[in-house]
């Protein structure tokens, strides 16, 4: 576990879960605090009140002052009654309140992210796993533990008092057996930490598989393949790992409290015994007998009670690391201090000598790639599966920081200059577009949230994106939600509680955000049609046509056909450029595009002659 365990960073931790959980909810604490220590004096006060009656009904007093004393000790009795429930009550308005302002912290945090790192980063989502799970833990734990500890400490030091006026000996040695019981549950608490974090990436494939199994996307090639057994042999036997590592823990954890329970009996058996032989030579009454039992019961249940919460409280800290881990960490790549005004892109946007990796450890992806895109220009970026093109759009909307070299926007490094502004400059559709669990109005309208109540301007976009007869014919046009996740038991049957698109509609749909940026400077299309039928890819290639007319733009597809009428278009290849020009130059060239170029339109031209091949499909969107 890479958390550091040392006792200062505890206590920083602590502090930092009790000033959560201070900002949350102050007026809760102040009530939770005093009733929790109302109720730590109540024991007390009902074992002295209990030695008193027996002790007046010893001595033969007077009915009416044992009268009085037994009202008080029912009155405490109400008390002991009713406490638990106010306490229950102001703990659960405390939690709801830690819980609401940790999940916003968080999210805050996450959502101040500029790129994409962290969420393509299998350790930082674990991390994010326990910062979830332990965001309001910790704070309630912290503050439970502490004004459950104080509360315990009211009773102790009330009991060990009583304790001690009928025989010091025995508060001592009821006192020097909690450090046996704290230290276990501390050691136990370190241990149960590890292990969790240990099983985290076993639970995440146990998660995954789980996902598969019951997720819409994959349910078509699991019954297809008939790979559902194999996926749940996988889950089943991750979680076996899972769970045996508990067990373990589990094991040694009941050990250890067994041999606790143990000392505990052997504890409260000799007090008792040394009370009775007290009370036969007379030093001892019947009275001091009963608050001496209670005394040692007492302080034992309190003890174990602070022992566990300290153990509980040591775990919840030791996983809260990582909450303060994501909540402190600030932005992943540098942000200016003072950014540079972004004005609409006039000369070009640059990418100079870029070189990239994902980490370390990761093989070089871009090595060394010039280009310009130049004001104005359509450029066309082709090249195989894996050859960098999507990661080259991730570094033009500055996702990542290139690991060497530069992009400059009319010459200003993209990283001097305020993300939001250099996003707000472009619109994008990507290859794994999203569809949103909300409203069509509201799919096309987070395109740009300024237009998200101007219908007009959404029908707009709809037509251009040639969505929009689709959607009229909807159940509830731009109001319908499309998603059935939201429905609720009454209208479960109306279809207008929900609709699902079909892949390529959901896709003219993500187009459909592009055409809402009205003044895009910069518009990168990484295959906008994949999904599309020929009709539709030949109205969608038009229509972005006409929309990145005059506009700087970026295209990328393997259908060639899409981009040959690029400006200019570039041939990526392991990370390198290899060739650029215009259509008919790279097919001259006789080289990478011409070859791709041949093998696509040999697929439409079997039976024609081989000479100036165009494919229909390819010619998609082409001037041709
Ligand atoms: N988050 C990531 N972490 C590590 N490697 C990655 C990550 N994303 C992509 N890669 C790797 O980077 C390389 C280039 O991927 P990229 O998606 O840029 O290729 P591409 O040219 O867009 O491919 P395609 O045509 O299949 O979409 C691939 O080898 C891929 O495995």
């Amino acid at each position: 576990m890479r958390s550091a365990q040392g006792l200062i960073p505890l206590l920083g931790r602590a502090r930092a879960a009790l000033s959560l959980a201070w900002r949350a909810s102050p007026g809760m604490i102040v009530l939770y605090t005093a009733l929790s220590l109302v109720g730590g004096a109540l024991p007390v006060a009902a074992g002295w009140f209990m030695k008193m009656i027996l002790d007046q009904l010893a001595g033969g007093a007077a009915v009416g002052d044992i009268i009085a004393l037994t009202g008080c000790l029912a009155l405490i009795g109400v008390g002991q009654g009713a406490l638990p429930h106010a306490l229950t009550y102001a703990r659960a308005s405390l939690e709801r309140g830690i819980g609401r302002l940790a999940q916003i912290e968080l999210f805050s945090a996450v959502n101040g992210f500029v790129g994409l790192g962290p969420f393509e980063n299998p350790e930082f989502l674990d991390k994010l796993r326990f910062a979830r799970q332990s965001g309001s833990v910790a704070p309630n734990q912290v503050i439970g533990s502490l004004i459950g500890g104080l509360r315990s400490l009211v009773t102790v030091v009330g009991f060990l008092g009583s304790l001690a006026l009928l025989g010091p000996m025995m508060a001592v040695f009821v006192l020097l057996f909690s450090v046996p019981i704290v230290a276990a549950e501390i050691s136990l608490s370190r241990r149960r930490s590890e292990m969790l974090w240990n099983i985290g990436p076993t639970e995440r494939r146990e998660f995954f598989y789980a996902q598969l199994l019951s997720s819409v996307e994959a349910a078509k090639e699991v019954r297809l393949f008939g790979i559902g057994d194999f996926l749940l042999g996988r889950m089943r036997s991750e979680r076996e790992v899972s769970d045996r590592a508990k067990r373990r823990m589990d094991i040694r954890q009941t050990r250890t409290q067994f041999g606790l329970a143990v000392i505990a009996g052997v504890v409260s058996g000799g007090g008792l015994i040394w009370a009775v032989n007290q009370s036969r030579a007379g030093a001892l009454s019947i009275g001091d007998i009963t608050i001496f039992v209670a005394a040692v019961a007492g302080v034992q249940a309190a003890l174990n009670q602070l022992a566990s919460e300290v153990g509980f409280t040591h775990q919840a800290l030791t996983l809260y690391q990582h909450y303060l881990t994501v909540v402190t960490s600030g932005p992943e790549l540098p942000v200016a201090e003072k950014p540079r005004e972004l004005p609409p892109l006039r000369r070009s946007i640059q990418l100079k000598d870029v070189w990239f990796r994902y980490s370390d450890d990761h093989p070089w992806i871009l090595q060394g790639v010039n280009l310009e895109i130049k004001q104005g220009e359509s450029l066309g970026l082709v090249g195989l599966n894996g050859a960098g093109k999507s990661t080259l759009v991730k570094l033009l909307c500055r996702f990542y920081d290139p690991t060497r070299g530069a992009i400059l926007w009319d010459g200003v490094d993209i990283r001097q200059v305020d993300p939001d502004r250099l996003r707000g400059r472009m619109t994008a559709v990507f290859q794994d577009y999203m569809q949103y669990d909300m409203t069509v109005k509201e799919n096309i309208g987070l395109g740009d949230l300024t237009a998200l109540e101007d219908i007009d301007r959404i029908k707009r976009a709809a037509h251009r994106a040639g969505i929009a007869e689709v959607i009229e014919g909807l159940p509830k046009t731009y109001e319908t939600l499309l998603t059935r996740m939201f429905f609720a038991e009454s209208d479960k049957t109306n279809p207008e509680t929900g609709i699902v698109l079909s892949g390529g509609q959901q896709q003219r749909l993500a187009v459909s955000r592009v055409f809402l940026r009205d003044q895009p400077d910069f518009v990168i299309l990484d295959e906008p049609s994949s999904g599309l039928d020929a009709e539709a890819e030949h109205d969608i290639h038009t229509a972005l046509g006409n929309h990145r007319k005059d506009r700087t733009s970026l295209l990328i597809s393997h259908r060639l056909g899409a981009v040959r009428d690029a400006d200019r278009i570039v041939v990526l290849s392991e990370g390198h450029i290899v060739e650029e020009g215009m259509h008919g130059d790279l097919v001259s060239l006789d080289g990478e595009y011409a070859r791709l170029f041949a093998l696509q339109a040999s697929g439409y031209t079997e039976d024609q002659s081989d000479d100036g091949a165009t494919p229909a499909g390819a010619g998609i969107g082409a001037n041709s």
